[in-house]
């Protein structure tokens, strides 16, 4: 089977080591792997060119339309693999666009690695698929609220958010933008019966000082509520680049 996987700025695939910059294992040296296509329409999506293509009307921040040929890459399963063992790591992280609309071809490929613990970055619309599902280490599950701008019926499908409640190995991950914007995590952390202590809360911003801004303020209320703070360390390291 193949992968479509987004390019990086050489035109190759987007697969890079580089350290863990959000979540769980922030800090953590991993090798990542980045698919293209997504299901959602962030307007402040920081890979829009995994998923915004020329011809598509829906609205980002940016307002750039990428070229699908440019921007896109397929290779084998197995040519995936052999890039992803260049890289030194052994945690490898998958993410996009979302990664699990191609969950097949996902379960053939991590059937074809040896020694590697598995996480995956999604955005929690999408049912893991069965055989590649037993692979996972664990999820960073990332629903997205109001501020995305995606209608809610498509961002927050209350049967998949009760599976990933379910779910221990599910972390939660929850894009903030303005202080309100936590009441809508309330909102879904007592829906769901959500433990706090599963929530991260991460600034949104693609540099230093709107992430620095909103850490500041995101800090008071992690405290208040029992929510955990991520922050993102690739964009204080390397900027907002591709193959970080
Ligand atoms: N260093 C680094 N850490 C990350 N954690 C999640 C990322 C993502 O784009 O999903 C990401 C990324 O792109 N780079
Ligand atoms: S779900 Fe993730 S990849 Fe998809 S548009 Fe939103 S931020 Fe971008
Ligand atoms: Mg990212």
């Amino acid at each position: 089977m193949n992968l479509i996987l987004a390019t990086d700025n050489s035109g190759g695939p987007e697969i890079f080591s580089s350290l863990q910059g959000e979540g769980l294992s922030a800090g953590v040296p991993c090798t990542f792997v980045r698919l293209s296509r997504c299901n959602l329409a962030c307007v402040w999506c920081d890979t829009a060119y995994t998923w915004r293509f020329e011809g598509d009307a829906r609205p980002h921040r940016d307002g750039i339309a990428f070229n699908r040929r440019v921007n896109q890459v397929t290779l084998s399963v197995a040519e995936t693999a052999a890039a992803i063992d260049r890289h030194t790591p052994r945690r490898l992280v998958i993410t996009g666009g979302e990664p699990l609309l191609q969950g097949a071809a996902l379960a053939e490929l991590a059937a074809s690695l040896r020694g590697y613990a598995i996480e995956v970055e999604t955005n929690g619309t999408v049912a893991p698929h069965r055989r590649f599902d037993g692979y996972v280490e664990h999820y960073t599950v990332s629903p997205k609220l109001a501020h995305s701008g995606n209608a809610r019926e498509l961002a927050l499908d209350p049967v998949r958010l009760s599976a990933w409640a379910a779910e221990p190995r599910a972390w939660f991950k929850f894009v903030i933008a303005r202080p309100a914007d936590v009441e809508e995590v309330l909102a879904i952390q007592a829906r769901f019966a959500i433990a706090p202590n599963r929530i991260y809360l991460m600034p949104e911003g693609t540099g230093s000082a709107a992430l620095r801004e909103r850490t500041s303020w995101l800090a008071d209320l992690c405290l208040r509520h029992g929510f955990r703070l991520s922050d993102r360390l690739h964009i204080h390291l390397y900027g907002d680049t591709r193959g970080t």
